[in-house]
């Protein structure tokens, strides 16, 4: 055993001779150890000072043999606290009043006269014990804070446009299902916040949320930040790891950028997903594992089907159910309520006063095409924020890039046509006008053929009178 590994060590026992031999033994592995012989005193101590481990004597007073002191002074110390652990000091083998202090809450116990060597391995168990309830306990602290500044610094902003209520509906009714998820939607519509709204409005709302972004883990460590390793599995395996999916136990678990896995490693977790049980690198003990999946992409997951770019199998194991976020285009009518919370937000952060946008800036925000959505959004309103002295933003606080010609037309531009804007015009309104005609009116089908979005079509049918 590695010296001072036992960390604070408390012994309580009125036998003056018990005190003075486990100091001997554990002051080498031990960073402190505290004799007490009066058990009145473990108030005091409990409230002032934190052990990793706590040897208690069972009888204090002569010849009393029941223990009941013992199981006592353990319910105090529980209380003081109810992750202590406890290993009890019994004389008499009594295996009963054993078995009951272990139903009471203490760790383990020990007969007197103890072996050295077995006293060791007891307190090396403890310790290593009391290590993980901390950590534990540290975990669950740091959820429930994640958790709160989640609902109070980032609200999640439901829209008012049709497709957002549409959503909102959906996502009240599969929430509390269990249902694994799959959102699909451009980058910065929303998956994450959404991910997390399913989560909070879930019967799992107490238990962790894990996210994994499936593009930032690299081949060679995929299956040990997912399934966890043990010690000494591979050369940089310095401590066993609790892997992503075996820590998102009892929660949810969100698997980011699905889209990106490669094709061995697809393999690898549709095998876990299907077994819902992880194994850990270097072992071969399955771990069961209970988590509601949620998946996101920005990719075409069913053209990469086609492709043989992305398992069949995989994408019919994680849709259950699949929601659609619409690009911010396509939603116009939210961006008065968006504006409004981001702006309020960057007064607050920049302790400015609350600035609004003005009727034309909004309209120029409303016939933008958003290829960045909500998280451009949000840039273009902090920047504005920032850089502008008006209390009412102008259409002029705002400078976009122009919006990119669609690719068909500019891949059948005749040269000569770029020489005069007029033409370009006429060509754009004839390309329109073509798609919607080989499409019989669908403007889904015209504005695939076009490269783009439905809402870009709708204000170019609007510009030419189609
Ligand atoms: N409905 C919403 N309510 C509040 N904030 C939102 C909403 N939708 C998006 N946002 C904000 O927009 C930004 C992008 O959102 P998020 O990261 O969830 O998008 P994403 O689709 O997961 O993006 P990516 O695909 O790039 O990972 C975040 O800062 C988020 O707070």
């Amino acid at each position: 055993m590695e010296e001072k590994s036992l960390g604070r060590i408390l012994v309580i026992d009125d036998n003056e001779d018990i005190l003075f031999s486990s100091k001997m033994l554990l002051r080498k592995y031990a960073t402190e150890v505290v004799m007490e012989k009066n058990p009145k005193k473990i108030p005091f101590l409990m409230s002032n000072e934190e052990f990793d481990t706590i040897l208690l004597d069972m009888n204090f007073s002569q010849d009393i043999t029941s223990g009941q002191e013992g199981f006592y002074w353990l319910k105090e110390i529980l209380k003081y606290d109810p992750s202590a652990v406890v290993i009890m000091i019994t004389a008499f083998g009594d295996v009963e009043m054993a078995v009951r202090a272990l139903k009471e809450g203490a760790t383990d116990f020990v007969l007197k006269p103890w072996q050295n060597e077995k006293l060791l391995a007891t307190l090396a168990a403890a310790s290593k014990l009391r290590h993980s309830l901390k950590e534990v306990g540290h975990l669950k602290e740091v959820n429930k804070t994640l958790s709160a500044e989640l609902s109070t610094a980032a609200p999640v902003i439901t829209g008012q446009s049709l497709p957002m209520r549409q959503l909102f509906s959906l996502i009240d009714k599969v929430a509390r299902t269990d249902a694994d998820i799959l959102l699909l939607g451009e980058n910065g519509t929303g998956k994450e916040v959404i991910a997390r709204t399913i989560h909070q409005r879930s019967t799992r709302a107490d238990k962790v949320f894990v996210t994994v972004d499936m593009g930032a883990i690299t081949e060679s460590l995929f299956e040990s930040e997912l399934f966890g390793h043990k010690k000494g599995a591979f050369t940089d395996a310095k401590d066993d790891r609790v892997g992503r999916i075996e820590a998102a136990n009892g929660g949810t678990l969100f698997l980011d950028e699905i889209g990106n896995l490669s094709p061995s490693l697809q393999a690898k977790l549709l095998t876990v997903l299907q077994r819902r049980e992880v194994i850990r690198v270097g072992t071969n003990k399955a771990i069961p594992v209970n988590v509601r999946l949620i998946c996101a992409t920005n990719m075409p997951l069913r053209d990469m089907v086609q492709r043989h770019e992305f398992r069949q199998d995989l994408l019919y194991r994680i849709n259950t159910v699949e929601l659609n976020l619409p690009p911010l285009r396509d939603r116009s009518d939210d961006l008065p309520l968006f504006a409004e919370h981001f702006l309020g937000t960057y007064a607050r952060k920049y302790k400015q006063p609350h600035k609004s946008l003005s009727v034309a800036a909004l309209q120029k925000l409303q016939r933008y095409s958003w290829p960045g959505n909500v998280r451009e959004l949000q840039h273009a309103l902090e920047r504005a924020s920032i850089l502008s002295d008006n209390r009412e933003l102008q259409p002029d606080d705002f400078f976009f890039l122009p919006d990119e010609e669609p690719k068909v037309i500019k891949e059948t531009l005749p040269a000569p046509a770029l020489q005069n804007a007029q033409s370009l015009d006429d060509m754009e309104r004839d390309a329109v006008q073509r798609a919607m005609q080989k499409h019989d009116g669908n403007i889904s089908k015209a504005a695939k053929e076009l490269g783009l979005s439905r809402g870009a079509l709708y204000r170019r049918l609007e510009k030419y009178a189609l």
